[in-house]
């Protein structure tokens, strides 16, 4: 085995470590997040093996920070008490040293969500931001390419584009897509597993979040444990896809869960598809 190849070895090993501890460890995650995919993103935590809760009244936010493993902010349907509620969260999470995923939802579509971004990295510490490769293209200011919500960029420049924003705000970048780059603006990860039926049902990027939010709050390393989470999406989309006879968006969106649910060690070491830079 060369380097490279131990090296992804080692990376596939501590994915799988990394998805044994949320089932050991069922971290709580608070999720404020789009209104479309709420009920998704609750039932995947769940089948994943972390606790769920949407806790997003302005008045109740900040105590739930203290109970909570890691933070899921979704800015998709951001409304005035999802603003409130996310900047109090996003506060209290740095006083408590909690992990803050952020999903920059139509980052690039529409104006104010790169000024919330850039206001929500202003009042706390973000972990981890996860967004389609359009959206990550759009936040470093290299155009990325959207139609709403949806990314419809080409992915041209979708590395450094990731590195530049690592560095920028000192956290860890994962752009999805085709391929998913993840990176620490040092370390960098391509994870080719996935499905094109992913782009079917509404909510494939935001359960990505939400799952990273899982693993972020039970790993020590986010680059890590960023990738487990991309990956654990990327496999089980691969395996619900092929286990169907044909194009079934419905049936698919349900084997999702349930390959999220059944996804072994053994699945996990032989399916994953990652590649470390
Ligand atoms: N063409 C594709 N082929 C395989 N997997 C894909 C493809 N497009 C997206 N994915 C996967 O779908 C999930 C959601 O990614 P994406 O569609 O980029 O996010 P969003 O739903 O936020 O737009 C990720 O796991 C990603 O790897
Ligand atoms: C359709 C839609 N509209 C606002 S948020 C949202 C869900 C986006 O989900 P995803 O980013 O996972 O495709
Ligand atoms: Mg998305």
């Amino acid at each position: 085995m060369n380097n490279r190849e131990q090296g992804e070895t080692y990376m596939l090993e501590s994915i799988a470590r990394c998805l044994r501890s949320v089932r050991e460890e069922t971290p709580l995650v608070q999720a404020i997040t789009n209104y479309v995919t709420i009920n998704d993103c609750a039932n995947i935590l769940l089948c994943f093996g972390a606790s769920p809760a949407m806790a997003e009244a302005r008045a109740e936010v900040e105590e739930f920070v203290g109970l909570i493993s890691a933070l899921y902010i979704n800015i998709g349907t951001l409304t005035d008490e999802q603003y409130d509620a996310a900047v109090k969260a996003v506060r209290k999470a740095a006083e408590l040293n909690k992990p803050v995923v952020l999903d920059p939802v139509a980052c690039g579509a529409i104006s104010r969500k790169t000024t919330v971004i850039e206001e929500l990295l202003t009042v706390g510490k973000i972990s981890v931001i996860k967004g389609n490769m359009g959206e990550i293209k759009s936040l470093a200011g290299l155009g990325g390419q959207l139609r709403g919500v949806d990314s419809i960029d080409d992915g041209t420049g979708g590395i450094e584009a990731c590195k530049i924003l690592a560095q920028r705000y000192n956290t860890i970048i994962a752009a999805t897509g085709p391929t998913d780059i993840i990176t620490d603006g040092e370390r960098t990860c391509l994870v080719e597993n996935g499905s094109p039926m992913l782009t079917m049902i509404t909510g494939a990027g935001c359960m990505v979040g939400a799952l990273t939010a899982a693993t972020v709050g039970v790993t020590e390393d986010p680059f890590i444990a960023t990738t487990a989470a991309v990956l654990a999406m990327g496999l089980a989309g691969e395996m619900a896809a092929d286990s169907l006879p044909a194009v079934l968006p419905g049936t698919f969106r349900a084997r999702l869960f349930d390959y999220i649910y059944c996804m072994t060690r053994e699945e996990l070491l032989k399916g994953g598809k990652v590649q470390c830079l």
